[in-house]
């Protein structure tokens, strides 16, 4: 059977997109292939990562305002809509946002939703990592908030999560947590070193558990099928 397929949207740096290329196929995340990774940036790094990778990872570049340029009358769902065609094209079993700073609106949630995954399951699920605990400091500028917050004795300590994408921004289910502990009075880059090396980690891993719980359901789905045929 052929691999898994994931496709990863990136805004930037590309430093998980490269976790996620080192660990394709490999125990960490058996039986997998990163088909596309799609920028919303055309100067993000993580597009020379994908080209470096062995074999190469095909790629493609989409931003806002250059699309809305040049499709005039276009709107921001229109946007969403083509990154969802994109990204749909690639026929993926598992959608990664590995720092994509854009907000997908219903008209990329809602294909993704009714799309059928080449190996069988629907809807194709969608992911995200973001740099804060559940609940806390929702959307963009999530580390340099949680810094704040943490020296100002308003939490306990960082985080970051792995979760499941719903219209509301990181809202969705999450699939892992992971507590990042900060030091008073340290300097930001500090905790931002440690957190990014918790994010290396938790995006394979919640990669890996996204695509066994769609990978259980979806058998366990089937296996119902098999007996009511
Ligand atoms: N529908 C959803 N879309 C996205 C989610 C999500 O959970 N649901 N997660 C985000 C990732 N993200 C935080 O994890 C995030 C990224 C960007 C923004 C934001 O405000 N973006 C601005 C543009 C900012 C810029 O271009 O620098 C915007 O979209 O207008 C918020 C949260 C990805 N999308
Ligand atoms: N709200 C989303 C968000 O802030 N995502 C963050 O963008 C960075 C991407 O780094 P990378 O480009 O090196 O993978 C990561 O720290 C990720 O948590």
């Amino acid at each position: 059977m052929a691999p898994c397929r994931i496709v990863v949207l990136i805004s930037g740096s590309g430093s998980n997109l490269q976790a996620l290329i080192d660990a394709q196929d490999t125990p960490a995340l058996p039986d997998t292939q990163i088909t596309l990774v799609l920028s919303n940036r055309k100067a993000a790094y993580g597009l020379q990562r994908a080209q470096n990778a062995n074999p190469p990872i095909p790629t493609d570049y989409l931003a806002l305002q250059p699309y809305l340029k040049a499709h005039p009358g276009a709107t921001r769902t229109d946007y969403d809509a083509e990154v969802a065609r994109i990204v749909l094209a690639a026929q993926p079993d598992l959608v990664i946002l590995a720092g994509w700073m854009h907000v997908l609106g219903d008209t990329f949630l809602e294909p993704l939703s009714a799309a059928k995954a080449p190996r069988g399951w629907s809807p194709v699920p969608v992911i995200n990592l973001h740099p804060a605990m559940p609940g806390q400091f929702d959307g963009a500028h999530a580390i340099e908030r949680q810094y704040a917050a943490f020296q100002e004795g308003k939490i306990p300590h960082g985080g970051a999560m792995v979760h499941r994408v719903i219209r509301d921004v990181d809202r969705g289910t999450p699939l892992l947590v992971r507590e990042v502990p900060m030091k008073k009075d340290e300097p930001i880059e500090a905790f931002e070193r440690r957190l990014h090396e918790m994010e290396w980690k938790i995006i394979v891993e919640g990669a890996a558990k996204a695509l066994l719980e769609v990978h259980s359901l979806h058998s366990h789905t089937c296996l119902f099928a098999h007996d009511d045929s």
